[in-house]
């Protein structure tokens, strides 16, 4: 697996604060300490290793965990989320069109694994979006070309010719294949740079052919030193997107992601292996998930976020705030929580009189319409007008008639939660739906 060994160490300091009692400052700073020389080990730069530590310190500490969690499931999740935030968070798209030819252009340092990188980025596309072609334009390494065609095998083909000009090869060969009407053309680059400070011919190259996407490869070993390769490249040529490659048993590999990440380049993909398959999406919160152990972490913090979304909406609802926002929240709850009238129902006097009449589709095109609203206007529905209502309607793909049935009951629901205003009110309401303590 990759990282093995920041996983291990990670997983130790989570379940040695799940194996705690009371979960004190002192607990606390244990946990800290340990995740601190994990990273440090890792190979991740001190600065971030220290910012990151009292995140987790103050935000342990300071935060209440929400009913029916404890303050160590709070941590676990604080852990989660601020190693999700170090590697870049959400995972990054490739763009691609589906009636051309997307170009690929792949650069990167001599020895990064760019070659091998381009042979398994062509697998990776052949299996998901049809006809992939690679241009071989390695003109200081002829023999590159036998190497993509040996990881890659007979069924994509390689692109090259002899000349000593690569923005050529690269031309005629985005032209062969966009006859062919090949759905991605990955153009290997040269790529001999003792240090990243000569880059000219990628930046000739960019300009010459305007590829639609520049992916650069970086060593994951070299670790920290990541930020600065990526900086550069990014200067030079619009970067993409990164694909951090030798991961599989990179000491420093954590220190590597980080590093990429920090840098504000988005991390596409990691090499785990020489062979071609040996290419992983990455996508930073189910990395995280597998150092941490797997599945469950993810749906312990999605659980912890739920849990505290109902009791932040609880708070505002019992104090008689209840905005389309709120509302679209209060559906999205309910959705999970079992039949919409369920809150209505519970409240004497009115159960039966106010009914959200709603099944689940509909529930997902009410998210819709509300989606389609400005915040002023969830902020402040008395703006929903009119031709407003017309236009909500064309950008949530419903009918007006929808969109005033929506904004009835929300007002209705509105009504209710006003008229119930008072917090013990509120709270033995929603004792009875379960929600709050
Ligand atoms: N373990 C491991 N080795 C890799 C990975 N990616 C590439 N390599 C190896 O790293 C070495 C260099 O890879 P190349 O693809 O030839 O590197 P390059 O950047 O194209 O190098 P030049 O063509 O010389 O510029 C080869 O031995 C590859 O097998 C990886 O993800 N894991």
């Amino acid at each position: 697996m990759v990282l093995e060994k920041l996983g291990s160490s990670l997983r130790n300091a989570v379940s040695k604060i799940m194996g705690k009692s009371v979960i004190d400052e002192a607990a606390v700073n244990e946990f800290v300490r340990e995740v601190q020389r994990s990273l440090i080990e890792a190979d991740v730069d001190v600065k971030l290793v220290l910012e990151i530590s009292r995140r987790i310190k103050e935000r342990a500490l300071k935060e209440s965990p929400p009913p029916g969690f404890s303050r160590r499931d709070l941590a676990v999740k604080i852990l989660y989320e601020e190693l999700t935030n170090l590697l870049g968070r959400k995972p990054a798209e490739i763009p691609m069109e589906s009636k051309k030819t997307n170009v690929i252009m792949m650069v990167g340092i001599e020895g990064s694994g760019k070659t091998t990188t381009v042979a398994k980025l062509a697998f990776w596309l052949s299996k998901r979006f049809g006809k992939v072609g690679i241009i071989s334009a390695d003109v200081m390494r002829p023999a590159s070309k036998l190497q993509i065609e040996q990881l890659v095998g007979p069924d994509i083909p390689v692109f090259s010719k002899e000349s000593k000009d690569p923005v050529e090869i690269m031309r005629e060969g985005i032209e062969f294949f966009k006859r062919e009407r090949y759905n991605f053309v990955i153009i290997d680059t040269a790529g001999r740079h003792k240090d990243e400070s000569s880059l000219m011919s990628e930046l000739d190259a960019y300009r010459e052919i305007g590829p639609d996407l520049v992916i650069l490869t970086i060593d994951g070993t070299i670790g920290q030193a990541a930020y600065a390769q990526a900086r550069a490249f990014a200067e030079k040529v619009p970067v993409g997107g990164v694909i951090v490659t030798k991961l599989d048993g990179a000491a420093k590999g954590g220190g590597a992601l980080s590093a990429v990440a920090a840098s504000g380049a988005p991390i596409l993909f990691i090499g785990t292996g020489e062979r071609v398959d040996d290419l992983e999406r990455f996508d930073p919160e189910r990395f995280v998930s597998r150092l941490l152990g797997g599945g469950d972490i993810i749906e312990l913090a999605m659980r912890i976020e739920e849990a505290f979304k109902e009791s932040r909406l609880m708070e505002r609802m019992s104090k008689g705030k209840f905005d389309l926002e709120d509302f679209r929240e209060y559906i999205q709850q309910l959705g999970k929580a079992g039949p919409m009238e369920k809150l209505l129902e519970m409240v004497p006097g009115i159960g039966g009189r106010v009914q959200l009449d709603v099944n689940s589709g509909e529930m997902d095109r009410w998210i819709a319409i509300i989606n389609s609203m400005t915040p002023e206007e969830r902020r402040d529905p008395s703006l929903i007008r009119g031709s407003r209502i017309e236009r909500i309607a064309r950008g949530s793909g419903v009918t007006a008639k929808e969109v005033r049935k929506l904004l009835k009951s929300y007002h209705q629901a509105k009504k209710l939660i006003e008229s119930m205003s008072s917090e013990s009110k509120a709270r033995r309401l929603f004792r009875r739906m379960g929600i709050g303590g």
